[in-house]
């Protein structure tokens, strides 16, 4: 695989594959009708939807116009961008290229997205086998992987070079030798979740354009308005059980990647069927494809989304509204998880739909369940009871919404703990420091140039140390942002009272200035001088900033009060993370408990201890919560039922687990979390009174079932990825 020709050589057995075909009467029958398709004339088809999308004969992939997709009744089973046959063509060769320079994310493992590759094609081709084989196909080594792409590079292209970007069933349909050498009876989940999950999947999102090959889910565009109702019938599936749904704007830390976003949404469902067991033909990626801000993308000819800049607004709005109600027409009892949105529309979509739909937000409400398990397991690590949470003090850097939703689960858990009423709610909101950083529209300059030069010398009257250069470089700074840009300004650092325009999500937790000050902080004050002053218990990072838990911010660190202090560097993929576990442990010392988003190793201390390498991310309850509301029928997802899940995480680790610094189960055992997760969901639906039944097991039979019951009840519920007998009957 050393370079392209050699790729193209080793693909000839593909061309071989297809004269040989083009000998048998029964291809040349086929072939007939592809040479009236390079003709003019129309060609009959007996097909429609997806059925036409995997024949190759037919499929014309992103080239189908749009009143063929109307016609052939595939509208939203494509993504938007019309592409013409040279584009395609283009957008292959540019792939191809692209597969010389090997991929990475990150020196730890840069085969990653190879393997996507080889595990997409698979799932294409065979789903069962998909969940089942997964296994040593992840633990491939190098050496293997290599030799894999050799010899059986058509699998990877999955495009018969005599037809560029028509994907060949026949060539690749059947499980290869190669697939059959490692069939093994059960997924390993913690091999396979870094490659269809994060870190890989958002690699493969950036590279969605190049790497897209088949349709896989539904796409919703703004030029649907008015059609989304009919759309929905598009979808092969009579029955629907999980949506997930993005608009592309803020994907894990990538920010804003438009239809590629759709990446993610089959990754999180991969991990529902795979953790939950949730039937894969009843789960449904979509994409709602409002536009991109992203200039690259915007210019990008080969870009399969709309190339214009987002909707907003009430266009936005009508767009979501259009959607909910056409999967809820045809689909009464689907959940909708909706995953990735920027953070401005996360919370008013999460309460404009929250009461009305079976929806919930993984970033704002699965995160923050995670979070609480990690922040009651980081307490009991430190060998004090969970009842002690609410002295805990804690840094929390990004106010996006995945850290409002861990600030307010968090304030929420500490109040409860507190005695549940009002002045219990004030003084656990107090146990928060919350460091961020937006660039903001400023109208009135001068102003803001006055409040810059005060928060500078309020600063450097406040520093013991002064540093000259910077108190030099700090008021030009500043002075260039009023000067030279004047309607923006970079506003960040501890958010105190005296923020101007803050964001409302943002002002529960904004310190008053005298508390601060007193503290010896001021509004905007940097992440490691509130660390310095605070000395936290915790700190945790989602701000989607790699590396923002800087040498200075991990020495600060050092100097907490806690026995055993707690650092969460949570964004993903991995390059975002906040700080690698080698630099947490390194710095702040053997003793620390650490927990990243993304997976990385556990860390040998070289003194014949491990430092354990936590992976606290939502994919330990999103799975749970989805199969809990879907078995109990409850008709929305309540913050009791949310709140049982995080609960039900927290309690799953071992006392002897905690004290050794391990605060999440591994993944190998998510199936089993998520079945325990779920069963405490449908529990509590069902003393919520919300639960309505699922199938045979109507509310009141749901009542009736005791704790065992219940996770029987659950675990009969999850597919497992067994080859189930066929029968074929006619219509
Ligand atoms: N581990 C997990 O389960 C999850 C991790 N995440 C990760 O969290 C990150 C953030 O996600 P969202 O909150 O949805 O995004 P967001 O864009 O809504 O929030 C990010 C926040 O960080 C702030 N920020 C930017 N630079 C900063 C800096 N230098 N210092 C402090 N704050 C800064 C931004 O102003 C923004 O408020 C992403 O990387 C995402 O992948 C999100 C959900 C779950
Ligand atoms: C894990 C997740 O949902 C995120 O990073 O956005
Ligand atoms: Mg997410």
């Amino acid at each position: 695989m050393s370079n392209v020709s050699n790729q193209i050589r080793a693909s000839s057995s593909l061309i071989k594959r297809f004269k040989q075909r083009m000998t048998n009467p029964a291809a040349l029958v086929q072939c007939r009708s592809f040479t009236t398709l390079e003709g003019h004339r129309p060609t009959i088809v007996h097909k429609r939807s997806l059925d036409i999308l995997h024949d190759p004969w037919f499929n014309k992939g992103t080239a189908f116009s749009m009143t063929e997709r109307d016609r052939l009744d595939l509208r939203g089973l494509l993504p938007p961008n019309v592409m013409s046959s040279e584009q395609q063509i283009q957008r292959f060769m540019a792939d191809l290229k692209r597969l010389q320079v090997q991929a990475r994310d990150g020196p730890s493992d840069p085969n990653a997205l190879a393997k996507w590759r080889i595990l997409n094609r698979l799932h294409d081709r065979n789903e069962t086998m998909y969940f089942k084989s997964i296994y040593l196909l992840c633990s491939l080594d190098y050496e293997s992987s290599m030799l894999a792409y050799k010899h059986k590079w058509h699998f990877l292209l999955s495009v018969p070079l005599w037809r560029p970007d028509y994907c060949s069933r026949h060539t690749d349909y059947e499980l290869s030798p190669f697939y059959g050498q490692f069939k093994v009876l059960i997924a390993n989940i913690e091999e396979y979740a870094p490659i269809v999950y994060t870190p890989t999947v958002g690699l493969a999102c950036q590279n969605y354009s190049g790497l897209f090959r088949r349709p896989r889910g539904m796409y919703f565009s703004a030029e649907d308005r008015g059609e989304m109702m009919s759309m929905v019938y598009n979808w092969p599936a009579e029955q629907v059980d999980m949506i997930v749904v993005t608009d592309g704007s803020r994907i894990l830390g990538l920010g804003d990647l438009g239809v590629q976003g759709i990446g993610i949404t089959i990754g999180k469902l991969d991990l529902y069927v795979a953790a939950a067991g949730i039937n894969p033909q009843r789960v449904l990626p979509v994409m709602i494809d409002v536009g991109t801000n992203n200039e690259k993308l915007l210019k990008d000819p080969l870009y399969l989304g709309l190339q214009e800049h987002r909707l907003d607004g009430d266009e936005y709005i009508a767009v979501i509204d259009e959607f909910m109600e056409a999967v809820f027409t045809r689909w009464p009892h689907v959940i909708v998880q909706f995953e990735d949105f920027q953070s401005k529309w996360a919370f008013k979509l999460l309460q404009r739909y929250r009461n009305a739909y079976r929806m919930f937000n993984d970033d704002v409400q699965g995160t923050a369940g995670v979070a609480i398990a990690g922040l009651l397991g980081a307490v009991r690590a430190q060998g004090r009871p969970m009842i002690d949470f609410p002295k805990q003090k804690i840094v929390v850097a990004g106010a996006g919404s995945a850290g409002i939703g861990v600030l307010n689960a968090a304030r929420k858990t500490m109040a409860r703990m507190l005695g549940n009423n009002e002045s219990a709610f004030e003084s656990a909101g107090r146990q928060f420091w919350v460091v961020d950083a937006k660039v903001r529209n400023v109208t009135y300059w001068p102003r803001i140039l006055i409040m810059n030069l005060l928060s500078v010398l309020t600063r450097y009257c406040k520093t013991t140390v002064i540093d000259l250069e910077s108190l030099v470089e700090a008021p030009r700074i500043s002075f260039a942002y009023c000067s030279s840009t004047l309607n923006f300004k970079n506003v960040h650092g501890l958010i105190t009272e005296q923020r101007e325009n803050i964001d409302p999500q943002a002002l529960p937790f904004a310190r008053k200035v005298k508390e601060a000050s007193h503290q010896g902080l001021w509004e905007g004050a940097s992440l490691a001088e509130v660390v310095r002053e605070v000395k936290p218990d915790v700190l945790l990072g989602l701000s989607a900033v790699g590396g923002l838990f800087s040498k200075e911010v991990l020495e600060a660190l050092k100097g907490s009060t806690s026995t055993r202090p707690a650092i969460f560097a949570m964004s993903n993929p991995t390059k975002n993370a906040e700080c690698t576990p080698e630099e947490a442990f390194s710095i702040v010392g053997d003793n620390i408990i650490f927990a990243s988003g993304s997976p990385f190793k556990d860390v040998d201390l070289g003194n014949g201890h491990i430092g354990h390498c936590n992976q606290g991310n939502n994919m330990y309850l999103f799975p749970g919560i989805g199969l809990g509301t879907l078995l109990s029928g409850s008709r929305i997802i309540s913050d009791g039922m949310l709140q049982a899940a995080a609960e039900c995480l927290a309690a799953y680790m071992t006392e002897e687990e905690v004290l050794k610094g391990i605060i999440y189960p591994s993944t190998s055992r998510i199936r089993d979390i998520t079945k325990e997760v779920a069963a405490a969901v449908v529990k509590e639906a069902i003393e919520e009174d919300l639960a309505e039944g699922y199938r045979e097991m109507d509310a009141r039979e749901l009542r009736k079932l005791s704790q065992e019951e219940i996770e029987e009840y659950v675990m009969n519920n999850m597919w497992s990825p067994d080859y189930p007998t066929l029968v074929y009957k006619k219509d």
